[in-house]
């Protein structure tokens, strides 16, 4: 009889994944997704019902790699959170299969389970993180692999539109990687911006108009729950480069016609974000490339342009080993 599966505590995932090992796996992946194996590496778009009930969707996110046997699937919940800001916007939990025999040998975050037995979990190669911190962190990491490839070669500010977990997350990546002279935040409260630049370290400058943040900056992130624009073309300096992390449904927006149709568009998947990005839908921007085909050196990184990477989520699966549990 199989195993019975384990969970993987917040805590426990968090002290096994780290951004330094996070981002070349990435890339790996990124890399191998675009060059359309597909039966190497097996990603469909997602499967997206809604919650009607409570302005919700729920994504479930299979994903196998024959080459190194790995089967997981995420499962993320999202929500409009426009009107009710104190519940969370994502949750996310992953499953890790046995891929010979089916069973689910690990159930990863969004668990505030204290199992009895102690996971002793060996030879996880690339690691995993806590459930939220999965999302947040490996999202965060994609966004500074599109930044590393587009943003301007002297980038000095950098401004992030919307303050919640993503922003944290984007915040701790971006400045860890990158140095600014300046950081600047807005959100749609005041309130919420000042309690994000109080909370990071670092310097960071509180605007109460997105306009006014976004003036002159060199790499603008929109971590926004936000289903109307928020950012717009005509505010943007040519040359800067946008990270658009919100949005994910065909029918939301974070960006408007002008920026989308100006810019030069990179996506995490063309199919992902022909079904799913409104700014690309609803705009009838063209996407150029996906950021595997950068890395890949099929297309070009036009870091002169302005460029808009347009983040939708895949869910690039872990690289796991044999997972050992002791009672
Ligand atoms: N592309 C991807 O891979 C992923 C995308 N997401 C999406 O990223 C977005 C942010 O996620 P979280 O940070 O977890 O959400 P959150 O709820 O923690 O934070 C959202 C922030 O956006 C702010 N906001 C809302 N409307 C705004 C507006 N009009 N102008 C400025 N700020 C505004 C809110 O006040 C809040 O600070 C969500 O849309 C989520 O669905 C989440 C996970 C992965
Ligand atoms: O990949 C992900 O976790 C999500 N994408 C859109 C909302 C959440």
């Amino acid at each position: 009889m199989a195993d019975q599966p384990v969970f993987l505590s917040n805590d426990v995932v968090a002290r096994f994944l780290s951004y330094d090992e996070l981002i070349p796996r990435l890339e790996e992946v990124l890399g191998k997704f675009s060059r359309g194996n597909s039966s190497d590496v097996v990603q469909p778009v997602r499967c997206v019902i809604p919650i009607h009930n409570h302005s919700g969707f729920l994504g479930l996110m299979p994903a196998y790699i024959a080459h190194e046997d790995t089967l997981c699937t995420k499962m993320v919940a999202f929500y409009r959170r426009e009107e009710n800001v104190n519940l969370p916007s994502t949750q996310a939990t992953v499953l890790l299969f046995n891929p010979e025999y089916g069973n689910v040998t690990a159930v990863m975050d969004g668990l505030d389970i204290t199992h009895k037995r102690t996971a002793a979990v060996s030879a996880i190669s690339a690691k995993v993180m806590d459930g939220l911190d999965i999302t947040h962190k490996r999202t965060a990491a994609v966004s500074a692999i599109s930044a590393k490839l587009l943003m301007p070669a002297q980038s000095d500010v950098l401004c992030i539109l919307g303050c919640g977990h993503q922003a944290v997350s984007h915040y701790e990546i971006f400045t860890k990687l990158f140095s600014f002279k300046e950081v600047r935040v807005c959100s749609r409260r005041l309130e919420t911006a000042e309690r994000f630049a109080a909370g990071v370290q670092g310097p960071v400058k509180v605007l109460s108009s997105a306009k006014e943040a976004v003036h002159g900056a060199d790499i603008i992130i929109t971590v926004t729950n936000s289903s109307k624009p928020v950012l717009f073309g005509e505010w943007v300096k040519p040359g800067a480069h946008i990270v658009a992390v919100g949005a994910c449904r065909p029918d939301w927006r974070e960006l408007d016609d002008v920026l989308m149709r100006d810019a030069v568009i990179y996506v995490d998947s063309r199919e992902g974000a022909a079904v799913e990005s409104g700014d690309i839908i609803l705009s009838g921007a063209e996407v150029f490339a996906e950021l595997g085909e950068v890395l890949n050196g099929t297309r070009p990184a036009l870091r002169n342009k302005t460029t808009v990477f347009k983040s939708l989520g895949k869910f690039f699966p872990l690289r796991t080993g044999k997972i050992r549990f002791k009672e």
